[in-house]
């Protein structure tokens, strides 16, 4: 059986990522970016008021107190966006406005509140610092500063730096689209009956989902059921709609197998034995003319959620032109015994807390591949290696975190 780093290893020597291109900035949210960012331009372009009040000179204001008021001329009243050029000198004051120019001279704003709000004059009541309520042009960004790295994730945040900085549009690696199909005639879209040997179908709802976490456009396109014909046209016409499939269903030894039969037959997937627990039927390779990646995921709704988190994860996070990190991991206490198959790296099902004395790890006691319920009560997945058959309580052992849980 192969490991199951010779497996990531395999998927990433194919996996690239998915081109490049400009989008406008909303049609960005999602990308990576695929280039830096730099700012042109410094942020705030001007030196400009922070607050509306009264632009002034210190020499003017520096006695300025509840019992000494001082009145000076109102010389000019800017706004934000006006374009005029202004200047101050003694004696003078200027009304001003939140995010408006300063004018020449000066030295710092006095907050409206702390003034009677005259128009033609100004009776100033408290001294203000200097530089009070003045934001300096760059103090936020310096003109040549790159603002954002290529690999960045285009968020809220990125896509109003982004704004701020006058891009319009930015070359992003778009979200990979992934389609989800599973296989199955045991299987029942949810809120229909189910009749006898029929279960909900849920693998592809947990999957696209999953996908959406690591980044992904996920789009559940169902199931259909165990039929050669059916199976082969349908992922046919799903590449049209797809950067990534992911099957599941139909790859272990059964006499309906029908995913691996479909696509042994084109020669571009493998199916393989993976020496780990759950998710050992494993199969993946390239479909349709652009070489289009397809995972072919074990049926068993936790066997396929571990290996997606496991193999398909770090191949999305490559097509997305990022780093393919595993899952992170850390080294926890383990509060009871754990066993596991010989020759095969367990994945088990776990609660993972951060406690004063560091992590400790609760495996939980259902850890059948079928067995969602489990899965949904956890946040982690303790790692046995190959070799060990168990590990006892107080063992310090490796345990990685599940995204978004
Ligand atoms: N003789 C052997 N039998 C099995 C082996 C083996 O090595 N020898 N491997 C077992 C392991 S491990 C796994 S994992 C499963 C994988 O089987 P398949 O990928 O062929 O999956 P199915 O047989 O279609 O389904 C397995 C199981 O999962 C349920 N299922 C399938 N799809 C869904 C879905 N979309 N939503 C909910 N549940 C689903 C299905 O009803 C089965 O119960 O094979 C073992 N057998
Ligand atoms: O290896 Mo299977 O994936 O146990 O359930």
């Amino acid at each position: 059986m192969k490991t199951v780093e010779q497996h990531i290893a395999d998927i990433l020597s194919v996996v690239q990522p998915v081109y490049p291109i400009e989008l406008d900035l909303l049609r960005a949210y999602g990308g990576v970016l695929a280039e830096p960012i730099t700012a042109d331009v410094a942020l705030p372009p001007f030196d400009n008021s922070a607050m509306d009040g009264y632009a002034v000179r210190m020499a003017d204001v520096a006695a300025a107190g509840p019992g000494s008021p001082v009145k000076l001329p109102v010389v000019a009243d800017i706004g934000a966006g006006d374009g005029g050029v202004y200047a101050i000198r003694d004696g003078m004051a200027a009304r001003i406005m939140t995010g408006a120019p300063l004018p020449a001279g000066a030295e710092a704003v006095v907050p409206v509140e702390w003034t009677d709000g005259g128009i033609a004059e100004v009776l100033i009541r408290r001294a203000p610092r200097p530089g009070n309520a003045v934001r300096r042009a760059g103090d936020d960004v310096r003109p040549g500063t790159v603002v954002l790295r290529r690999g960045t994730r285009v968020g809220s945040a990125e896509l109003g730096l982004l704004a701020s900085v006058g891009r319009k549009a930015v070359k992003v690696h778009p979200r990979p689209r992934v389609v989800v199909l599973s296989t199955g005639t045991e299987l029942v879209e949810p809120g229909r009956p189910i009749g006898p040997g029929q279960i909900w179908e849920s693998n592809s709802f947990a999957l696209t989902a999953a996908a959406m976490e690591a980044g992904c456009a996920g789009s559940r396109h169902g199931f259909i059921s165990d039929d050669p014909g059916g199976v082969l046209g349908t992922i046919e016409d799903l590449l049209a709609h797809a950067d990534v499939l992911i099957t599941t269903g139909g790859v272990s030894m059964g006499a309906h197998d029908v995913v691996k039969d479909v696509l042994s037959r084109l020669g571009t997937v493998s199916f393989e034995r993976v020496a780990m627990q759950p998710g050992m039927p494993q199969g993946w390779g390239t479909v349709g003319e652009a070489g289009t990646p397809i995972f072919t995921l074990p049926g068993n709704p936790v066997s396929a959620y571990v290996s997606f988190q496991l193999f398909v994860r770090p191949a999305l996070a490559r097509l997305q032109g990022l780093a393919p990190e595993p899952l992170p991991s850390v080294r926890a206490r383990l509060t009871a015994p754990v066993s596991s198959p010989e020759g095969r790296r367990s994945y088990l099902r776990s609660i993972l807390e951060y406690g004063p004395d560091g992590y400790v790890v609760a495996p939980v006691t259902r850890q059948g591949s079928h067995q969602f319920s489990a899965l949904a009560e956890t946040n982690a997945l303790i790692v046995v290696p190959e070799p060990a058959t168990s590990i006892g309580a107080d063992q310090t052992v490796e345990v990685m975190k599940l995204p978004n849980r």
